[in-house]
């Protein structure tokens, strides 16, 4: 196998494993080859390759309905010490996958240690047929997909060491990349349902078990959540602020919508092209702000907005995903610390004169919220639920609520 220059680096690996019988292998689309120790599912699957820069949250991260399709680098290099449990699980509708293709670590999987932990990241992965690579140099990587963009890849596990390189090769040629995907029947809910878990507080946060139901008839708003792969936390973000939310599949139509005589809408976020699924989605939220209906959206709900209203969505470099980006707001002119998982970007420029730009990333100006000047509707890039990540975003589920509270006779 040829390695391009600079890719031989990549494959040398971190060591700590047995090198000369490596048992996994993430091959790129441009020919580069990393070898190292297999772990979770054994097999092979095909994504786009992204990096993550968060430091805590692997098991959300893993379990984030919008990285369908996408095989995940950690940039943080101890991942798996604190296991798994099931009370941080983002995806939603548990029947559907929750759609990542692979992961890739710096260092071995040790026994978790910590009191929340019921299993370990090893047998999890296997069980949710998620293939992994460690004792991957995971930073020289990173470096290679910031300077040539997310590559398609393929990531096989297989014990014995054996690999079909041409079998590898088509399963990466048959991958035809997110650009014009539409990934939201992958994991969306395909049926209707009410939701009323708010989330936890600490202290006492976090012991198994330590959701909560909102109190009975503690809600003050009605919210549609139009599901397009939508995560637990933003979900239960909408009920602590107080709403009472039914979750839609993405295909439901307006009638449908509109018959639940909502206070407010709710466009959630979701994996793949938001072009490719604001074919569908687009017309049913133009339906939805021509009633005027407060309406909110997180992430590919944002750039479902975006849409609706004209504006253009285009494919990133190498995309935002992580816990540390730094996004202003410009309606207050604060910093705040996010949590990010996007891919695809709404373009600024394309931006109708009724669409103020709201937030902006730090990192590279890039458009991260946007709010309607002739309709009660507002969005933004990054992930205010935080899971995982900080808080400061938080108040957005709360100017949703007042948006609702100003409703338009
Ligand atoms: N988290 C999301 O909703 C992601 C939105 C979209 N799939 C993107 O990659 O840009």
């Amino acid at each position: 196998m040829a390695h391009e220059q600079g890719a031989a680096q990549v494959g040398a690996g971190k060591g700590g494993w047995d090198e000369a019988r490596p048992t996994a292998r993430l091959l790129l689309a441009d020919g580069t080859l990393v070898e190292g120790d297999g772990l979770g599912a054994i097999g092979a699957a095909a994504g786009e390759l992204c990096f993550n820069t968060a430091i805590t949250g692997y098991e959300e991260i893993l379990t984030d309905p919008s990285y369908a399709g996408q095989i995940i680098t950690f940039t943080f290099p101890h991942i798996g010490n604190v296991g798994v449990n099931d009370d941080d699980v983002e995806t939603v509708n548990m029947a559907g996958a929750s759609g990542v293709r692979g992961a890739v670590f710096a260092a071995d999987v040790t026994s978790p240690s910590n009191w929340r932990a019921t299993r370990d990241l090893d047998a999890w992965l296997k069980a949710r047929g998620i293939v992994a690579i460690a004792g991957v140099d995971t930073r020289a990587l990173t470096a290679l997909i910031r300077d040539k963009g997310m590559p398609n890849a393929v990531i096989a596990h297989a014990p014995d060491g054996q690999f079909d390189d041409a079998a590898l090769k088509a399963t990466l040629d048959g991958f035809e990349g997110l650009e014009g995907q539409d990934l939201v029947p992958l994991v969306g809910s395909p049926q209707r349902y009410g939701w009323d878990e708010a989330g936890w507080s600490w202290p006492g946060a976090a012991a198994p078990g330590a959701y909560s139901a909102r109190a009975e008839g503690t809600a003050t708003k009605r919210v549609v959540a139009i599901d397009y792969g939508l995560k637990r936390n933003i979900l239960r973000m909408l009920t602590t602020a107080g709403c009472e939310v039914t979750v839609v599949p993405a295909t439901a139509s307006a009638e449908d919508i509109l018959a639940l005589n909502p206070d407010g809408v709710f466009l959630s976020n979701g994996p793949g092209d938001p072009a490719a699924t604001g074919k569908y989605a687009v017309p049913v939220i133009q339906a939805v702000l021509e009633k005027k209906i407060p309406t909110f959206g997180i992430c590919l709900g944002h750039q479902m907005l975006a849409l609706a209203v004209g504006a253009t969505t285009s494919k990133m470099h190498q995309g935002h995903h992580g816990a540390n980006h730094p996004v202003k707001d410009l309606t207050t002119g604060k910093v705040e610390i996010t949590s990010m998982n996007h891919g695809f970007a709404v373009a600024r420029d394309s931006l109708p004169a009724t669409a103020r730009e709201t937030h902006v990333s730090l990192f590279d100006g890039t458009n991260c919220g946007l709010e309607l000047t002739d309709r009660p509707a507002f969005s933004v890039q990054h992930h205010p639920e935080a899971s995982p990540g900080p808080q400061d975003s938080h108040y957005l589920f709360q100017r949703f609520v007042e948006l609702m509270d100003r409703k338009p006779a």
